[in-house]
């Protein structure tokens, strides 16, 4: 795999929270209507995620039809943006703050088949100021070609700390529609 990404000198690794929870801990969904993990959104990728190791988070994905590219393979978008996903659960989970992702690249390695459960393990890498460094890693742990010990594709992203008010934009458009204003402080 190749990638022109490289972390800054200056990089602080946080520390966890006092209470945060022991690996195999669910994580929530952030947000019910979100593409990637709410259960409130019905063409969406719903994620499940646990905490991890350190500053590790496990998602997982079950590779749906709908979510087809090539014949039998994932799309690539959709692959980036379940890493997107877990890399902003990691974000979440060790930095108890809200983020967005400013940038993004992943490498594909192995083409991934339907029917297939990808696992994906994303993890802060280190902070500077709002700037959140991360990475990921994906691989087949069920059904066609599963290979727990293959990379599959791999992943890095910037991050940035927002405060609930990036949101407050957004709220009345969450139907897609211009509508009630809805509490966005619970992001
Ligand atoms: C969506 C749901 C959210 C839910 C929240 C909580 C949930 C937790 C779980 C998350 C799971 C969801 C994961 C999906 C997450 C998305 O999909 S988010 C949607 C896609 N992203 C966006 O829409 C972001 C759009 N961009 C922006 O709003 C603004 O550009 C930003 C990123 C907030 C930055 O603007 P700003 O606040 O004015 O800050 P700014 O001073 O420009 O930048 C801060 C620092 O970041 C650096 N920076 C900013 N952009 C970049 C960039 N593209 N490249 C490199 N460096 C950059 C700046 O250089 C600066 O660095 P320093 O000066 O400290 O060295």
């Amino acid at each position: 795999m190749s990638s022109t990404w490289t972390l800054p000198d200056d990089l602080v690794v946080p520390e966890l929270p006092a209470d945060h929870p022991g690996p195999g801990a669910p994580i929530p969904q952030h947000w019910g209507r979100c593409f990637g993990c709410g259960d409130d959104q019905p063409s969406g990728l719903k994620m499940d995620f646990v905490i991890g190791e350190g500053l590790e988070v496990i998602g997982r994905l079950e590779v749906a039809n709908r979510f087809q590219g090539g014949p039998g393979f994932i799309h690539g978008g959709i692959l980036m943006t379940a890493f997107d996903e877990a890399q902003g659960m990691a974000c979440s989970a060790a930095l108890r703050a809200a983020v967005v992702t400013g940038h993004f690249e992943t490498d594909f390695a192995r083409p991934i088949p339907l029917g297939s459960v990808l696992e994906i393990r994303a993890r802060v890498e280190g902070t500077v100021r709002r700037k959140v460094y991360t990475s990921a890693d994906a691989r087949i742990v069920d059904g066609p070609l599963a290979d727990p010990e293959v990379v599959v594709a791999s992943s890095s992203g910037l991050f940035v700390t927002v405060g609930h008010e990036h949101f407050e934009k957004g709220r009345r458009f969450a139907d897609g529609l211009p509508g009630p204003d809805r509490d966005v402080s619970a992001f």
